[in-house]
């Protein structure tokens, strides 16, 4: 279990040309926030560092209190099955799979049994247990965003990184979305980092930071 998730210095060049340059910042668990930028700002390149999927150029990343820096790929996958949820925007579910079959992809990824009593819990809490034979294709876009923040509960991470989960949803929906995350942050004790333009989001977190300009 790690308490917070910071970065500092952090910069990233793309080609030896496009130079993205990130404010520091740090999370802690139970927190919510938003991290806003205009398209272009660089605000996949800042969730991939921190989630590790990119190695570290400039500056540092700490999980607690270990750093990316240095480790490699294989080293920053196994932080980040250990220790971080990812949601991305566009949801990847198998379609040929049920919708509790691929809940529990995430857990034998990592070689562990899938808790199925905690999927069946928190399915009912997020409204979809009806779904849980179903196939993906066969749910709503909102549904599927529920989904997947689900399976990502079920690894039982201490941050979530959100890639825009509200964008492609009405008002109702995105604040479902929103009612959601708040209370996993709270009765969980995760920390949420919410990577966004969507305005809506700004009233609904503790904190914001702004990515480029
Ligand atoms: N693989 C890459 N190779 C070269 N340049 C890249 C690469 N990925 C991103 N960039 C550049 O880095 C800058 C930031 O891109 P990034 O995707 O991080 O921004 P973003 O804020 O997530 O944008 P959007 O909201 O439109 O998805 C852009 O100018 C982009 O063209």
């Amino acid at each position: 279990m790690i308490d917070q998730l910071s970065w500092n210095s952090l910069s990233y060049t793309y080609d030896g040309r496009t130079t993205l340059s990130f404010p520091d910042g740090v999370v802690h668990r139970g927190e919510m926030i938003a991290v806003i930028g205009n398209s272009g700002s660089g605000k996949s390149t800042w969730m991939q560092l921190l989630s590790g999927i990119l190695a570290i150029q400039e500056g540092n990343i700490l999980y607690g209190t270990t750093s990316l820096l240095r480790k490699s790929e294989t080293q920053r996958d196994k932080l980040r099955s250990r220790h971080i949820g990812l949601i991305f925007q566009k949801n990847h579910f198998l379609n040929d799979l049920s919708v509790q079959d691929n809940l529990m992809l995430p857990s034998y990824a990592v070689r562990q049994k899938p808790d199925v009593s905690f999927i069946t819990e928190h399915a009912e809490k997020l409204s979809v247990s009806h779904l849980l034979q179903s196939k993906p294709s066969e749910c709503s876009v909102g549904e599927l965003q529920r989904l997947s923040i689900l399976r990502t509960l079920s690894t039982k991470p201490s941050f979530i990184l959100a890639d825009e989960p509200t964008s492609a949803l009405d008002d109702v929906n995105a604040s479902a979305i929103l009612d959601i995350f708040e209370t996993i942050s709270k009765e969980q004790n995760i920390g949420i980092l919410i990577v966004t333009h969507d305005q809506r989001v700004k009233s609904r977190v503790s904190n914001t930071i702004q990515i480029g300009k």
